[in-house]
């Protein structure tokens, strides 16, 4: 599926993108070894000074333990943050286009590494096919911002008698990110790409789940340029999150996360008067109208369900079928959703990998389990899978599961599952369908397939959600802002609107006559 304009290259041709003799990442599924240490700073990777607990890292796809993750104390927050100090007194004095142009060089760098999206399918356990995806999205993010940098600028306003003000956009200072486990590599450079592009510097957290893609992102702008000690990672869950949100000289927070956690972002955040960005996750809506080309819609509900094995905050988890449609619709949603190839998500052509984890895939089967008691009916899918390969078999798959016969009170359709579970529900007006799908805490995404242009465009400006989608679902120009309403959080990622969250305006006044003093 063309997931991006250009974005999804065949592997003939992406590798004609890829320089002869740059290094490549040759393990297959159950071979990697992270040896390295995690951390990175002042342009190194090191060992944490004060390294505590140690958190098991898992690659999805086999159950195998990749290596003990040191989470970071406050020791090693704290020098992560002087670092990141250091270098923005360099960077930020830096032009536009000087940071552009190093910018550039990263975004051409990860370009030329197929062995990050390798990483993040072993780390992850999301399909290469669209790990790729991801890692092209990720450096389209960083030329984007390249491009922005040399164009940031505050404007001129002339007042009376000559004098006039000017506006300065300005850095923040150091930022910190903290990212979700489900796009580990892109959250870090939807996050660093607006920061860097303003002068800003950056401390970020991965999940303790996916730690890895991220030191090469940090080993990369090194690489392209930037002053050691811009980019810096700390490795670690809650605790190691915590010394970042309350430490005195960071200036700004950008977290990716579920809910809870963006409360406890915010409140620490509060405590010192820092802005923040909250992409938390969401229970989105998909309206699918009778008058819909039907072969688009289908696959619009497969796109807005089982990307990643379904750990997508915006999907579209809820789609609302007319019932007209209904029986049509969801037979084809079924026939298609049990020929996803499911497997070693290294091999080219599979299309859904392992879950995250044990506990997560519990939990998934936990709320399918719960949706039957409740009455849902399960169409397909929702059970366990055993990969014939013998070293997939302690994985963490299951089949891509729809359930039919939903209402609109079960847990399965309030909740965030975060798993591969699409729950169909039919509906008769338009006014009902916006009633419906409005009634939710959260309001990230939302999507409707429709031919009639104005019933479309009538429908998402009714929808209370920050990303909305007209006969498409989950594509991510990074041109485009992207967050969400109401519990799903604040602030923007992509587009220009993201930069007014990584800067800050000064207003100078400057007098050209004298003093009129009231004294
Ligand atoms: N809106 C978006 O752009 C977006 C994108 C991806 C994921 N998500 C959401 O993320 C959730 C899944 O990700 P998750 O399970 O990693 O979320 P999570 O909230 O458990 O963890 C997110 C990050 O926060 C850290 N963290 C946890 N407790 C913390 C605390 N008290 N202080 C500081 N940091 C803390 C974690 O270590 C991790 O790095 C889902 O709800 C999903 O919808 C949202
Ligand atoms: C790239 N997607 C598919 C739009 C996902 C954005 C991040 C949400 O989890």
């Amino acid at each position: 599926p063309g997931l991006r304009a250009g974005s999804c290259l065949p592997p003939c041709l992406r590798s004609l993108l890829v320089a002869p003799g740059l290094a490549t990442m040759s393990s297959a599924t159950g071979t990697l070894t992270v040896q390295q240490p995690l951390n990175y700073r002042a342009g190194a990777r090191v060992q944490p000074a004060d390294g505590g607990q140690l958190e098991e890292v898992f690659e999805p796809a086999t159950g195998r333990v990749l290596c003990k993750l040191p989470c970071s104390g406050e020791k090693e927050v704290d020098l992560a943050v002087q670092s990141a100090k250091a270098a923005f007194k360099i960077w930020s004095q830096m032009s536009g286009m000087e940071r552009c142009r190093v910018m550039l060089e990263a975004a051409r760098i990860i370009r030329q590494r197929e062995e990050i999206a390798t990483m993040e399918t072993i780390n992850n356990g999301k399909s290469i096919f669209e790990a790729r995806v991801d890692i092209d999205i990720s450096w389209q993010c960083l030329e984007y911002y390249a491009g922005l940098a040399g164009s940031l600028a505050g404007e001129h306003i002339q007042l009376p008698g000559g004098s006039f003000g000017y506006t300065r956009r300005e850095p923040l200072g150091v930022c910190v990110g903290i990212g979700a486990w489900n796009y580990p590599f892109q959250i870090a450079c939807w996050k660093s790409g607006p920061a860097l592009a303003c002068g800003n510097a950056m401390v970020f957290k991965p999940s303790p789940f996916t730690p890895i893609s991220v030191v090469r992102l940090a080993e990369i702008f090194t690489e392209a340029g930037v002053p050691k000690g811009l980019f810096n990672v700390v490795q670690g869950g809650a605790a190691t999150g915590q010394l970042l949100c309350q430490h005195p000289d960071v200036a700004k927070i950008s977290f990716t996360g579920s809910v809870p956690t963006g409360m406890k972002i915010m409140e620490m955040a509060a405590k010192g008067i820092k802005p923040v960005t909250l992409e938390l996750g969401g229970k989105s809506p998909l309206i699918i109208f009778s008058d819909a080309d039907l072969e688009n819609a289908v696959k619009g509900a497969l796109m807005a369900n089982f990307l990643t094995q379904g750990e997508v905050c915006c999907n579209g988890t809820r789609v609302f079928v007319e019932r007209k449609i209904l029986d049509t619709f969801t037979k084809e949603v079924v026939k298609r959703t049990q020929k996803i190839k499911i497997g070693d998500p290294l091999l080219e052509d599979t299309r859904m990998g392992a879950l995250i984890n044990r506990p997560h895939l519990n939990r998934v089967q936990g709320f399918i389990k719960q949706a039957k008691e409740q009455g849902a009916e399960v169409l397909c899918g929702g059970d366990l899978y055993v990969p014939d390969d013998p070293k997939l078999k302690n994985g963490y798959y299951m089949r891509p599961c729809v359930l039919g016969n939903c209402k609109d009170d079960m847990t399965c359709v309030k909740e965030e599952i975060f798993g591969p579970v699409m729950a169909i529900l039919p509906f008769d007006t338009e006014e009902e369908v916006l009633e419906r799908a409005n009634a939710t805490k959260f309001g990230l995404a939302g999507g409707v397939f429709t031919r009639d242009i104005q019933k479309a465009h009538r429908v998402v400006a009714a929808l209370k959600a920050g990303m909305c989608f007209i006969n498409n679902y989950n594509v991510s120009p990074v041109e485009l802002p992207f967050g969400g309403y109401k519990s799903s959080g604040f602030g923007r990622e992509n587009g220009r609107a993201a930069i007014e969250y990584y800067s800050q305006l000064k207003t100078v006044c400057v007098e050209m006559g004298d003093v009129e003093s009231v004294f």
